[in-house]
């Protein structure tokens, strides 16, 4: 019998492993992959390059669905374009991490941002890890599968610290808190973890011990259990 198609949906605030964990997850299980943070950061990088006013919502929101934006979509090679350009560098930069939360506050990004998410998450043939904030309450909220991913503050600065070389922990932490509060309380689809969503505390477990976890989620699931 031909398996259905499984979707994952792993929600959870910034650095608590859900990129690391979803490409892990859908490379061993030989699923689709798709970081809608990549997609927000790529609309954000967009709206920088073309001198829109991030603090005027209604200049973001005349504009939203200006960039063409394409993921890969294959978890040991991801990939984002943004017309045409490769972007998987330059979304990553701290100005666009700063700007991130107020343009993916605005409802018509949002909108159009999950109309393609859902496009894709539709056509995985094979199934697919989708990894965000509102995955499993508002893009995706009949998944088969939902996680959220939670860590201490601390774990989750020391992580992300390092990444960024050199820089301040203290500063990481407090840059991760702020953006953490704005995605959490904005109006439309804000970060939440879904009613069946099955959180997982990520502070003191290794990356492996939480692949392994979600990996045994997504078999019973799979197995009818
Ligand atoms: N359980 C873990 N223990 C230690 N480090 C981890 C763990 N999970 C992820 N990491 C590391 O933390 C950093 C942030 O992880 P990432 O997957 O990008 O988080 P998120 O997508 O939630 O922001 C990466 O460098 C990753 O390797
Ligand atoms: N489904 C999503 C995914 C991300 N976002 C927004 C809010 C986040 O602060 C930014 C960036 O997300 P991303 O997952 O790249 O952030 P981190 O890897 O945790 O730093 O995008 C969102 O609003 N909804």
């Amino acid at each position: 019998m031909e398996r259905a198609a499984v979707i994952v949906a792993i929600d959870g605030p910034s650095g608590t492993g859900k990129s690391s964990t979803s490409k892990a997850v859908a490379t061993q299980l030989g699923l689709s992959y798709l970081d809608t943070g990549a997609q927000y950061r790529a609309i954000t990088w967009w709206m920088v390059n073309n001198g829109i006013d991030i603090d005027d919502p209604s200049a973001i929101a005349a504009v939203a669905g200006k960039a063409e934006i394409v993921s890969g979509t294959d978890p040991s090679a991801p990939s984002i374009t943004v017309d045409g350009t490769d972007v998987a560098g330059p979304i990553r930069t701290q100005e666009v991490t700063s700007k991130v939360s107020a343009v993916s506050a605005v409802p018509e990004v949002r909108t159009r941002i999950t109309e393609l998410q859902r496009s894709i998450a539709a056509g995985a043939e094979n199934g697919i890890v989708v990894e965000g904030r509102d995955i499993g309450t508002t893009v995706l909220p009949d998944a088969d599968l939902k996680i959220f991913l939670t860590a201490s503050s601390e774990a989750r600065a020391a992580r992300r610290n390092g990444e960024l070389k050199g820089a301040d922990v203290n500063a990481t932490r407090e840059a991760l808190l702020k953006r953490d509060a704005a995605d959490s309380s904005r109006k439309t689809s804000p970060l939440a973890k879904a009613d069946d969503a099955v959180e997982v505390d990520t502070s003191d477990l290794t990356l492996q011990q939480v692949i392994e976890c979600v990996v045994t989620l997504v078999e019973e699931k799979r197995a009818g259990k």
